[in-house]
């Protein structure tokens, strides 16, 4: 028979390829995660996140305007907690003076447009680097649950537009979305890190904030990275309990779970491209093993292609910058 189909006539030179292209990555898709320490003048790189780095706030102000700068119009705040101020109930994540509370004044001050989402967990807070209260040496759900409403409701009060529970504990999402609406928060949003897995990914940002678990690990509270059904569960649970935007971590391991979930959901889906993700493309380009640039839009294609409508990655600037 005569081959009357030929996909390669779609592929013969890059101006057919990008007519017909699928996706595109813009930098619109992006949440640029920021790590935010206390002190003046500091901009320290993290050694296991190369080119990655913790801000003061007095240059967090001019970090933002420059993503702001490249079309970049979301952020997600961390911040490195001093030792002396971590207890058992996270007492300082609800200091309304808290690094935190003046991180979202900051970037708000810097660029009043910058949407800001903030993690709302306790584990940077935590003496033994959990992200919930220990009793017994056991994590304890629903009180923590009360704590993370209180956080959230302290971020919202500080300006954040959206707050970003990244614990895993039941029921979090219910108690966060209750107190806001009784607070007159209804148009904070939460963005729930609805089926976060516990993984071995997540070493280098725990060096970033000093927040590796003093004991044990969090196998408790974190989805077992063999489940699959669990994960639309957890998502479906979430939403329920009003959370606006559902996400996927870690990510390119887990691009089965954002297709799966981007079929059934009717919320935006975000994924985490994680730290260990960012670490192990860093440490191969350094050996001259990958082309950094060429594997990196790789890997942020994979996450639109698979239904990612958020990527929350390390890379966003690398990428907005390649692409301009
Ligand atoms: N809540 C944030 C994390 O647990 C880790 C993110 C990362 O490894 O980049
Ligand atoms: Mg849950």
């Amino acid at each position: 028979m005569q081959q009357i189909r030929r996909n390669r006539r779609l592929r013969t030179n890059d101006a057919i390829r990008s007519l017909v292209r699928e996706n595109i990555i813009t930098p619109h898709d992006f949440l640029v995660p920021l790590f935010i320490v206390e002190g003046k003048d500091v901009k320290e790189e993290i050694p296991s996140m190369p080119n990655y780095y913790r801000y003061s706030l007095d240059l967090l102000g001019n970090e933002v305007k420059e993503l702001w700068s490249l079309g970049l119009k979301s952020v997600l705040l961390f911040v490195k907690v001093p030792d002396h101020l971590k207890d058992n109930k996270g007492t300082e994540a609800l200091n309304s003076d808290g690094l935190m509370q003046r991180a979202i004044k900051t970037v708000k001050e810097a660029v009043p447009e910058m949407l800001v989402m903030t993690d709302v967990a306790l584990d940077p807070y935590s003496s033994y680097g959990h992200d919930g209260i220990v009793e017994d040496g056991q994590i304890i759900n629903d009180e923590t649950c009360k704590i993370l409403a209180e956080m959230s409701l302290s971020h919202a009060q500080a300006g954040a537009d959206f707050v970003a529970p990244s614990d895993m504990m039941d029921g979090r999402i219910l108690s966060m979305r209750e107190l806001l609406e009784k607070e007159n928060y209804k148009n904070t949003g939460i963005m729930s890190y609805s089926a976060k897995y516990a993984s071995a990914f997540y070493g280098p940002f725990r060096d970033a904030l000093d927040s590796a678990p003093g004991f044990g690990d969090k196998k408790t509270y974190q989805m077992d990275f063999a489940n699959r059904d669990e994960a639309i569960k957890e998502t479906l649970m979430d939403i329920e309990e009003g959370a606006d935007i559902v996400m996927v971590k870690p990510g390119l391991c887990y691009l089965d779970m954002v297709r799966d979930i981007r079929d059934v959901v009717d919320v935006p889906v975000a994924v985490y491209q994680v730290s260990g993700e960012y670490a192990m493309l860093k440490a191969a380009a350094e050996k001259g093993w990958l082309d950094h640039d060429a594997v990196m839009l790789e890997q942020i294609m994979a996450f639109k292609r698979a239904g990612a409508q958020i990527i929350a990655s390390y890379f966003a600037k690398d990428v907005v910058k390649l692409l301009n």
